[in-house]
Protein backbone atom coordinates (compact mmCIF):
# COMPACT_ATOMS: atom_id res chain seq x y z
CA UNK A 1 0.00 0.00 0.00
CA UNK A 2 1.32 3.38 -0.91
CA UNK A 3 2.00 6.15 1.95
CA UNK A 4 -0.60 8.00 0.47
CA UNK A 5 -3.41 5.40 0.41
CA UNK A 6 -2.50 3.78 4.55
CA UNK A 7 -3.00 7.78 5.46
CA UNK A 8 -6.44 7.51 3.40
CA UNK A 9 -7.04 4.69 5.13
CA UNK A 10 -6.67 6.18 8.47
CA UNK A 11 -8.85 8.76 7.74
CA UNK A 12 -11.73 6.62 6.61
CA UNK A 13 -11.99 5.30 10.29
CA UNK A 14 -12.67 8.99 11.25
CA UNK A 15 -16.06 9.13 8.85
CA UNK A 16 -19.47 8.93 10.10
CA UNK A 17 -22.21 7.99 8.34
CA UNK A 18 -25.76 9.37 8.66
CA UNK A 19 -28.54 8.03 6.29
CA UNK A 20 -31.79 10.24 5.32
CA UNK A 21 -29.77 13.32 6.07
CA UNK A 22 -30.50 16.24 5.17
CA UNK A 23 -33.23 14.55 3.25
CA UNK A 24 -34.43 10.84 2.92
CA UNK A 25 -32.16 8.62 0.45
CA UNK A 26 -29.49 10.96 1.11
CA UNK A 27 -26.63 8.76 3.48
CA UNK A 28 -24.64 11.97 4.52
CA UNK A 29 -20.80 11.43 4.73
CA UNK A 30 -19.72 13.35 7.74
CA UNK A 31 -16.07 14.16 7.67
CA UNK A 32 -15.56 16.82 10.55
CA UNK A 33 -14.47 13.92 12.84
CA UNK A 34 -11.08 14.76 11.08
CA UNK A 35 -10.80 18.04 12.31
CA UNK A 36 -11.39 17.20 15.82
CA UNK A 37 -7.98 15.51 16.39
CA UNK A 38 -5.19 17.25 14.88
CA UNK A 39 -2.97 14.17 14.06
CA UNK A 40 -6.16 13.33 11.91
CA UNK A 41 -6.19 16.69 10.47
CA UNK A 42 -2.03 16.59 9.70
CA UNK A 43 -2.58 13.59 8.07
CA UNK A 44 -5.21 14.97 5.80
CA UNK A 45 -2.65 17.52 4.93
CA UNK A 46 -0.11 15.08 4.06
CA UNK A 47 -1.67 12.95 2.04
CA UNK A 48 -2.98 15.71 -0.38
CA UNK A 49 0.77 17.39 -0.28
CA UNK A 50 2.23 13.45 -1.03
CA UNK A 51 0.05 13.35 -4.39
CA UNK A 52 0.71 17.27 -5.43
CA UNK A 53 4.18 16.26 -4.99
CA UNK A 54 6.37 19.08 -6.51
CA UNK A 55 4.00 20.29 -8.89
CA UNK A 56 4.06 24.61 -9.05
CA UNK A 57 0.77 25.49 -7.83
CA UNK A 58 -0.22 29.22 -7.31
CA UNK A 59 -3.35 28.62 -6.08
CA UNK A 60 -5.83 26.64 -3.86
CA UNK A 61 -9.13 27.33 -4.41
CA UNK A 62 -11.62 26.29 -1.93
CA UNK A 63 -15.36 25.77 -2.25
CA UNK A 64 -17.53 27.06 0.41
CA UNK A 65 -18.15 25.94 3.37
CA UNK A 66 -16.66 22.22 3.34
CA UNK A 67 -13.99 23.21 1.44
CA UNK A 68 -12.98 26.17 3.82
CA UNK A 69 -12.18 23.65 6.35
CA UNK A 70 -9.07 22.50 5.07
CA UNK A 71 -8.42 24.30 1.74
CA UNK A 72 -6.12 27.27 3.75
CA UNK A 73 -4.26 25.17 6.01
CA UNK A 74 -3.21 23.20 2.54
CA UNK A 75 -2.12 26.27 0.94
CA UNK A 76 0.07 27.17 3.78
CA UNK A 77 1.55 23.46 3.33
CA UNK A 78 2.08 24.02 -0.41
CA UNK A 79 3.40 27.15 -0.36
CA UNK A 80 0.23 28.47 -3.19
CA UNK A 81 -2.48 30.92 -1.80
CA UNK A 82 -5.57 30.44 -0.76
CA UNK A 83 -8.95 32.15 -2.56
CA UNK A 84 -12.48 31.24 -1.88
CA UNK A 85 -15.39 30.22 -3.97
CA UNK A 86 -18.75 31.93 -1.59
CA UNK A 87 -22.24 31.10 -1.78
CA UNK A 88 -23.77 34.23 -2.79
CA UNK A 89 -23.96 37.35 -1.69
CA UNK A 90 -21.05 37.11 0.86
CA UNK A 91 -18.08 38.38 -1.42
CA UNK A 92 -17.53 42.03 -1.62
CA UNK A 93 -16.86 44.12 -4.64
CA UNK A 94 -17.25 42.72 -8.78
CA UNK A 95 -17.66 38.92 -8.83
CA UNK A 96 -18.17 36.24 -11.22
CA UNK A 97 -21.16 33.88 -10.88
CA UNK A 98 -21.67 30.47 -11.70
CA UNK A 99 -25.28 28.64 -11.45
CA UNK A 100 -25.23 24.59 -11.16
CA UNK A 101 -27.22 21.80 -9.85
CA UNK A 102 -26.07 19.32 -6.83
CA UNK A 103 -27.42 15.77 -5.36
CA UNK A 104 -30.38 17.86 -3.40
CA UNK A 105 -30.69 21.19 -5.09
CA UNK A 106 -29.13 23.75 -7.39
CA UNK A 107 -26.77 26.34 -6.20
CA UNK A 108 -24.95 29.28 -7.03
CA UNK A 109 -21.11 30.07 -6.68
CA UNK A 110 -19.48 33.65 -6.97
CA UNK A 111 -15.56 34.74 -6.87
CA UNK A 112 -13.99 37.71 -6.88
CA UNK A 113 -13.16 38.83 -10.38
CA UNK A 114 -9.26 39.80 -10.47
CA UNK A 115 -7.92 37.71 -7.60
CA UNK A 116 -6.97 34.51 -10.03
CA UNK A 117 -4.15 35.75 -12.82
CA UNK A 118 -4.32 34.72 -16.23
CA UNK A 119 -2.92 31.30 -16.25
CA UNK A 120 -2.56 30.97 -12.96
CA UNK A 121 -1.97 27.16 -11.92
CA UNK A 122 -5.11 26.77 -9.59
CA UNK A 123 -6.00 23.28 -7.60
CA UNK A 124 -9.85 23.24 -6.78
CA UNK A 125 -10.62 21.86 -3.03
CA UNK A 126 -13.84 20.12 -1.39
CA UNK A 127 -14.53 17.23 0.43
CA UNK A 128 -17.30 15.65 -1.27
CA UNK A 129 -17.69 14.99 -4.94
CA UNK A 130 -20.84 14.16 -5.59
CA UNK A 131 -22.41 15.04 -8.50
CA UNK A 132 -20.06 17.15 -9.52
CA UNK A 133 -22.38 19.82 -10.29
CA UNK A 134 -20.19 22.71 -7.58
CA UNK A 135 -17.36 21.25 -9.02
CA UNK A 136 -18.12 22.24 -12.12
CA UNK A 137 -19.29 25.81 -11.27
CA UNK A 138 -16.16 26.34 -9.61
CA UNK A 139 -14.27 25.46 -12.58
CA UNK A 140 -16.17 28.19 -14.79
CA UNK A 141 -15.40 30.83 -12.27
CA UNK A 142 -11.41 29.63 -12.86
CA UNK A 143 -11.10 28.61 -15.82
CA UNK A 144 -14.32 30.23 -17.86
CA UNK A 145 -14.23 33.26 -16.67
CA UNK A 146 -10.96 33.99 -14.74
CA UNK A 147 -8.82 32.43 -17.06
CA UNK A 148 -6.59 30.29 -14.72
CA UNK A 149 -5.66 26.73 -15.13
CA UNK A 150 -7.22 24.11 -13.36
CA UNK A 151 -4.71 21.81 -12.94
CA UNK A 152 -6.67 19.12 -10.63
CA UNK A 153 -9.45 18.56 -8.85
CA UNK A 154 -8.98 17.41 -4.91
CA UNK A 155 -11.98 15.39 -2.83
CA UNK A 156 -11.59 13.74 0.55
CA UNK A 157 -14.44 11.24 -1.15
CA UNK A 158 -16.23 10.61 -4.08
CA UNK A 159 -19.67 8.94 -4.07
CA UNK A 160 -19.11 6.08 -6.92
CA UNK A 161 -22.43 5.61 -7.78
CA UNK A 162 -22.83 9.56 -9.18
CA UNK A 163 -20.15 9.59 -11.44
CA UNK A 164 -19.69 13.00 -10.71
CA UNK A 165 -15.35 12.68 -11.76
CA UNK A 166 -17.09 11.89 -15.73
CA UNK A 167 -18.42 15.36 -15.54
CA UNK A 168 -15.38 17.70 -14.82
CA UNK A 169 -12.73 19.27 -17.66
CA UNK A 170 -9.53 18.60 -15.01
CA UNK A 171 -7.78 15.41 -13.58
CA UNK A 172 -9.74 14.24 -10.29
CA UNK A 173 -8.10 12.92 -7.50
CA UNK A 174 -9.98 11.45 -4.05
CA UNK A 175 -8.87 10.00 -1.29
CA UNK A 176 -11.45 7.71 -0.42
CA UNK A 177 -14.41 6.46 -2.37
CA UNK A 178 -17.55 5.52 -1.15
CA UNK A 179 -21.14 4.59 -1.76
CA UNK A 180 -20.91 2.51 -4.86
CA UNK A 181 -25.13 2.15 -4.69
CA UNK A 182 -27.41 5.08 -3.72
CA UNK A 183 -29.19 4.52 -0.30
CA UNK A 184 -31.49 1.52 -0.35
CA UNK A 185 -31.28 0.62 -3.93
O1 LIG B 1 -20.98 17.29 -6.27
P1 LIG B 1 -22.19 18.03 -5.75
O2 LIG B 1 -23.48 17.35 -6.11
O3 LIG B 1 -22.18 19.46 -6.14
O4 LIG B 1 -22.18 17.96 -4.17
C1 LIG B 1 -21.04 18.16 -3.39
C2 LIG B 1 -21.13 19.42 -2.60
O5 LIG B 1 -22.27 19.35 -1.71
C3 LIG B 1 -21.86 19.69 -0.40
O6 LIG B 1 -21.88 21.09 -0.21
P2 LIG B 1 -23.15 21.90 0.30
O7 LIG B 1 -23.25 23.13 -0.53
O8 LIG B 1 -24.35 20.99 0.31
O9 LIG B 1 -22.86 22.23 1.81
P3 LIG B 1 -21.68 22.94 2.61
O10 LIG B 1 -21.99 24.41 2.61
O11 LIG B 1 -21.79 22.31 3.98
O12 LIG B 1 -20.35 22.66 1.97
C4 LIG B 1 -20.44 19.23 -0.34
O13 LIG B 1 -19.70 19.92 0.69
C5 LIG B 1 -19.91 19.58 -1.71
O14 LIG B 1 -19.49 20.94 -1.77
N1 LIG C 1 -23.98 12.24 0.58
C1 LIG C 1 -23.35 13.35 0.98
N2 LIG C 1 -22.74 13.41 2.19
C2 LIG C 1 -22.10 14.56 2.57
N3 LIG C 1 -22.05 15.65 1.83
C3 LIG C 1 -22.64 15.63 0.63
N4 LIG C 1 -22.74 16.56 -0.34
C4 LIG C 1 -23.45 16.03 -1.36
N5 LIG C 1 -23.81 14.78 -1.09
C5 LIG C 1 -23.31 14.50 0.15
MG1 LIG D 1 -19.81 21.97 0.08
Amino acid sequence: MSEIQTLAEELRGCLKKFPNFPLEGILFEDFLPIFADPKHFQKLIDAFKLHLGDRKIDYIVGLESRGFLFGPALALAVGAGFIPVRKPGKLPGPVYVAEFQKEYGSDKFEMQQGVVPKGANVVIVDDILATGGSATGAYELVEEKSGGKVVEFLFVMELDFLKGRDKLKAPVFTLLSGQPEKLGS
